[in-house]
């Protein structure tokens, strides 16, 4: 051979003895090689007994590789499916036992008279048509041989069956033949004989049946030695005897020759010793409601009777039948809320009650003359009614203005932790834009709801788009809503006794109506916080972190934060705690542990002062303090 070829030659060995092929590559190199020779003797540098035998040498080895079936060294898988039907344990005939084995049925007679009339004759062993398929003797049928495991009769069919006869005991057909046994196989009476094919004759694979393992030795009839499942087969319903019958029916079932009682049965006899003083309709009939678990059978139906809803709601739930039907419509406990529709009471009831987190005074910041005017005003009147009358009585509404992000919506959080009253939270975009057209329906059952929950406060944040100053462009349902707000707003504040509060919030105090300017009597600047303020937040918010800040440090940040709001320190302080995150190599951040994490600067502080700005401007500022000398009441 040339050098190419004795390379190529050397890789393909090398491949194949490797270990590290496929069985088609293997194939392939060896089919390769096969070539390889043929070409060599072909061109005269191998003599013709050098080819043949190592043509012989590699075909051999090919056809190994092509004919093994095994997975992961042979490629016979064009078999795979006949195999996989060959193996399978599940077919048509698994419906049939098979009494015939391999063995038995070389003995049967007619098996017997083909082999000798087939040596006889010197032809095939193919039985004529006509042949006998007798089993154990002349009475014996083919359809004996096959035995249905369930058999499809009418039950009543197999009540006519005398047990005796069918309880006919099979001796199996083991290893030791036919000889000894007699007329055994029994079958129905009326059940007609299974066609007899030429594929039920062959014993399912894998399920050797009665006759297999000759361990079997009971009835053929039934499948099972398990009695209840003879029962079963008896009786389809399960052993359920009382299906359709009275009592009486059930506890005189011929069938119930012995004391035996189903549950079922029992249970409809105890039930009616139970009511048997009871007047009853008719007692299968009584007897079915009784025993029905149906979608509310058991309560008393008449023409006119209500449907009950088979769920059980949840405030059936959690009253717990104490309120026997009376909620089947949310319950309206006040009179005087009897005008306003349902649907609009359970909205108000849902969504505008708040339930938030708790909030205290001290986690606010700052703001100690809004806190202790609020808590005049709010607390202390709620808590001491009776000190806080005629001239003390407190003011029905109370504007916070402010920049953003200065407490505002915290203030009336805390509010509604802290006072003890009910709390309305609502935003004037609740009003206008979700429930379009019925918003002054809305404000006024607001007001009418929390007139019945006294004492009361409603919380009304961002109330300059609610309130703002009427133009005549604005549309008409917006108009109806403001009018109406500040009809309620002076209903709250005339009826002296009444304990509702009115808490507006806005960061736009002077886009508010006049009018609700002035029914909101009691109006507080809100104002950036002060040094100490901003000292307090930076503190709390830190507490909770793994930091080195001194004394000096959080002073410097405390100057360097300046014109900030509250919500721009937050933002600061967030961004200072992503300081020691930043400093983290890409490559560790997925396996640091938290341990390892590097404590918050003031280097962090720092950096974080160059990212974040106070989002007021002292142009805004001024604004606001105006509008505060104008119209606050503080001082
Ligand atoms: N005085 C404060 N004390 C502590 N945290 C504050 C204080 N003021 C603001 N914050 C922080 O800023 C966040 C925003 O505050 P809030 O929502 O109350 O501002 P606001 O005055 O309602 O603003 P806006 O006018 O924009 O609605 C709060 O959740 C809180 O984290
Ligand atoms: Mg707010």
């Amino acid at each position: 051979m040339s050098g190419a070829h004795l390379d190529e030659w050397q890789r393909r060995s090398f491949d194949i003895s490797s270990g590290n092929c496929t069985p088609e590559q293997t194939a392939d190199a060896y089919r390769a090689h096969i070539l390889s020779i043929q070409y060599a003797w072909a061109s005269s540098q191998l003599s013709q007994a050098a080819a043949a035998s190592l043509l012989g040498t590699y075909s051999e080895r090919y056809a190994s590789v092509l004919d093994s079936d095994d997975p992961r060294a042979g490629l016979n898988n064009y078999a795979d499916s006949a195999l996989h039907l060959a193996r399978s344990q599940r077919n048509y005939s698994d419906k049939w036992e098979s009494s015939l084995t391999v063995e038995n049925v070389l003995e049967l007679p007619c098996v017997q008279r083909m082999l000798q009339s087939g040596k006889a004759g010197g032809g095939s062993l193919v039985a004529p048509e006509d042949v006998d398929l007798s089993v154990g003797g002349p009475g014996g049928s083919p359809a004996a041989l096959f035995k249905p495991i369930r058999p499809p009769q009418p039950q009543a069919e197999v009540n006519n069956c005398n047990p005796a006869a069918d309880m006919t005991v099979e001796r199996p057909m083991g290893s030791e033949g036919l000889s000894g046994i007699p007329n055994s196989f029994s079958r129905p009476a009326a059940r007609p004989p299974p066609a007899l094919s030429h594929s039920s004759l062959v014993p399912p694979q894998g399920n050797p049946g009665p006759s297999g393992g000759g361990q079997k030795s009971q009835s053929s009839f039934f499948p099972t030695s398990n009695p209840s499942k003879r029962k079963n087969f008896y009786n389809p319903d399960g052993g359920d005897g009382g299906r359709g019958q009275t009592a009486g029916q059930a506890g005189s079932d011929p069938r119930a020759g012995c004391n035996f009682k189903t549950a079922r049965a029992q249970f409809i006899v105890d039930q009616q010793k139970k009511h048997s003083n009871q007047p009853q309709r008719g007692q299968t009939a009584g007897m079915a409601a009784t025993l029905k678990k149906s979608l509310g059978a058991n309560r008393p139906r008449g023409t006119f009777s209500k449907f009950v809803s088979p769920i059980p709601r949840q405030e059936d739930e959690e009253e717990g039948g104490r309120s026997c039907g009376s909620n089947q419509e949310p319950q309206i406990l006040d009179e005087r809320l009897k005008n306003f529709e349902p649907k609009i009471i359970e909205l108000i009831m849902s969504e505008i009650m708040d339930h938030g987190p708790p909030v205290t005074w001290d986690d606010i910041a700052g703001l100690d003359f809004a806190k202790s005017t609020i808590k005049e005003i709010v607390v202390w009147p709620m808590l001491r009614p009776d000190i806080f009358t005629g001239l003390r009585g407190p003011p029905k509404g109370i504007l916070l203005f402010g920049p953003p992000g200065t407490g505002k919506t915290l203030i009336g959080k805390c509010i509604a932790c802290q006072s003890g009253a009910t709390f309305f939270s609502i935003s004037a975009s609740s009003l206008t834009s979700k429930w379009v057209g019925e918003g002054e329906k809305m404000v006024r059952a607001l007001f009418a709801i929390a007139r019945c929950h006294q004492p009361a406060v409603i919380f009304i944040d961002e109330i300059d788009s609610l309130l703002s100053q009427r133009t005549d462009g604005e549309h008409d349902s917006t108009r109806r809503i403001k009018t109406e707000f500040l009809v309620q707003l002076d209903g709250a504040s005339t009826a002296a006794e009444e304990r509702l509060l009115v808490v507006g919030a806005t960061n736009r105090p002077q886009e508010i109506d006049e009018a609700a300017r002035r029914r909101l009597a009691k109006r507080l600047y809100i104002p950036l916080p002060e040094a100490a303020a901003r000292r307090q937040i930076v503190t709390n918010l830190m507490a909770p972190e793994k930091k080195r800040l001194g004394e000096r440090e959080l002073e410097s940040v405390v100057e360097a934060s300046e014109g900030f709001s509250g919500a721009d320190m937050t933002q600061l302080c967030r961004e200072a705690a992503l300081g020691p995150i930043r400093s983290i190599q890409l490559s560790d951040i997925a396996t640091i542990t938290a341990d390892q994490v590097r404590p918050i600067l003031y280097g962090d502080f720092q950096e974080a002062l160059k990212a974040v700005r106070p989002s007021v401007s002292p142009k805004d500022l001024e604004l606001y303090e105006d509008w505060n000398k104008t119209f606050g009441c503080g001082r």
